[in-house]
């Protein structure tokens, strides 16, 4: 057995990815101490709780509650605890007392990067984040490193993994929301708090992190557009694959031209649109995530796996701790982050998409002529219509007949839909407007 010196490594956090990345270096050290050139000592692991069950269990004398101890003495930390504070304040420490960090933490990332990354090339540390968007994809570093060269255009992904499962599910097996999450919970995908899941705020961090490096410049979290999945229904969800889509939590962010001011910018949003079955988007199951990445030169490129799972999740922060101790070995600056760009971030109403729009209607002539010229009234150019399910129900004035119409338009303003959308549901022809969904990917 060849005799390294050891690097010292600090993982602050032992739940669902930190208690993996624990036994997986523990297990594999020699192997990995063989590729990087040094040993990997860890040498403790901050928790809030010590005697809280965890799975793989972590070695008893290796858990601390005291972290600010423990990343004294380390050369590389390792930050699995997420939320912003105490990790930002930690990982502060950390890059102050020399050591580098590698981090999963997307909201804080998202929230407090652009601090983080300057106290670490201030100091010349590095900050890893692989494991923060796509979680076991590599995604971080293509981006960072692999594409620096060309111009990326747009990037159409599913990055969040317990969303794609609930809808997954709701899909395949007619779940209801709430089990489905309860299923994702317990598989460790979702967050501590997993609003942070279904309500789109997970997805909006990776895109504000994954629109910052693929665009070199500085996307705030607070100007990502983000809807979530909780008013997705069974029904829309069915409805959907009946008329050849599926429902996906979708994260776009591209290089976009306002089409009224003429301002160039970036757009990143997120919410749940539809996809067409033949999409290979519509492939994505389960905790997976995809990421598509439209660039110039390259073409477009798919990048497809884990997004979420602790053993999983945590072979991406191992990728990052092995990049980060072979530095410790040979020397020489560490990654940097190329935000320089400044470019401006546009609104929402910038963006222009098609849409599909499910109403219950008054089944009588004339009803498709009146809302055909709501729509062109607006602005809105319809590609195509479709009636089904004609019901009976009893109205004041007797029985009277409904129907389903579902109607697909060409690409449209966020305002002229909102405006059309608005005037329909004030028709006494229209019952209902049962779903405004987006619809990408065509
Ligand atoms: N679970 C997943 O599939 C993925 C998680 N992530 C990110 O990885 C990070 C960790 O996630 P999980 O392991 O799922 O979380 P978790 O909630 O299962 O584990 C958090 C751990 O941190 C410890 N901790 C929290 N606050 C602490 C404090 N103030 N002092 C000491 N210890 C503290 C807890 O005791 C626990 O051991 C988060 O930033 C999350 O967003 C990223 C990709 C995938
Ligand atoms: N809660 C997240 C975990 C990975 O980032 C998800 O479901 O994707
Ligand atoms: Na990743």
């Amino acid at each position: 057995m060849i005799e390294y010196r050891n690097l010292r490594i600090a993982l602050l956090g032992g739940g669902s990815v930190g208690a993996s990345v624990a036994s997986l270096l523990l297990e594999h050290g020699e192997e990995l101490a063989n590729r990087v050139g040094a040993g990997l000592e860890l040498i403790g692991v901050a928790v809030r709780d010590l005697d809280a069950p965890r799975t793989p269990a972590i070695p008893r004398e290796l858990l601390t509650t005291d972290a600010e101890s423990l990343i004294l003495g380390a050369d590389i930390v390792i930050e699995l605890m997420g939320g912003l504070e105490p990790a930002r304040t930690l990982i502060l420490q950390a890059i102050n007392s020399g050591a580098d960090v590698i981090t999963a933490n997307k909201a804080l990332l998202a929230t407090h990067g652009p601090e983080l990354f300057e106290a670490a090339e201030q100091v010349g540390a590095q900050l890893y984040y692989e494991a923060a968007v796509g979680g076991a994809i590599p995604i971080i570093r293509p981006l960072r490193d692999s594409l620096a060269g060309d111009r990326v255009a747009r990037i159409l992904g599913i990055v969040n993994g317990t969303t794609n499962f609930i809808l997954d599910l709701m899909d395949r097996e007619g779940a209801s929301l709430e089990s489905a999450l309860a299923t994702a919970t317990a598989l460790g995908y979702a967050e501590a708090d997993p609003t942070a899941d279904i309500g789109g705020y997970d997805a909006a961090q990776k895109v504000a992190i994954l629109a910052s490096l693929a665009f070199h410049t500085t996307v705030p979290l607070e100007s990502v557009y983000r809807e979530g999945i909780t008013e997705i229904t069974r029904d829309e969800v069915e409805s959907a694959r009946k008329a050849g889509y599926v429902v996906k939590l979708l994260a776009i962010c591209e290089r976009l031209t306002d089409a009224e001011t003429g301002v160039d910018g970036v757009s990143a949003r997120v919410y749940p649109a539809l996809i067409p079955i033949s999409h290979p988007l519509a492939a994505v199951h389960g905790a997976n995530n995809a990421v598509f990445v439209e660039a110039e030169a390259a073409g477009d490129l798919m990048f497809y796996g884990a997004g979420a799972g602790g053993r999983e999740t945590a072979s991406a922060v191992l990728g990052d701790l092995v990049s980060a101790a072979r530095r410790h070995v040979i020397g020489g600056p560490g990654v940097a982050e190329s935000t320089h760009a400044n470019l401006p971030v546009l609104p929402i109403a910038s963006v222009t998409t098609r849409y599909q729009i499910t109403l219950q209607v008054i089944d009588q002539p004339g009803v498709l002529a009146t809302i055909a010229s709501m729509f062109s009234d607006h602005g809105v150019s319809v590609e195509a219509v479709t009636q089904s399910v004609t019901s009976v129900e009893s109205g004041a004035d007797g029985p009277r007949a409904t129907a389903t119409l579902v109607i697909g338009t060409h690409a449209a303003s966020e305002a002229a839909l909102a405006a059309t959308v608005a005037a329909v549901d004030e028709s006494p022809v229209v019952s209902a407007v049962v779903s405004v969904l987006r619809v990408e990917g065509l």
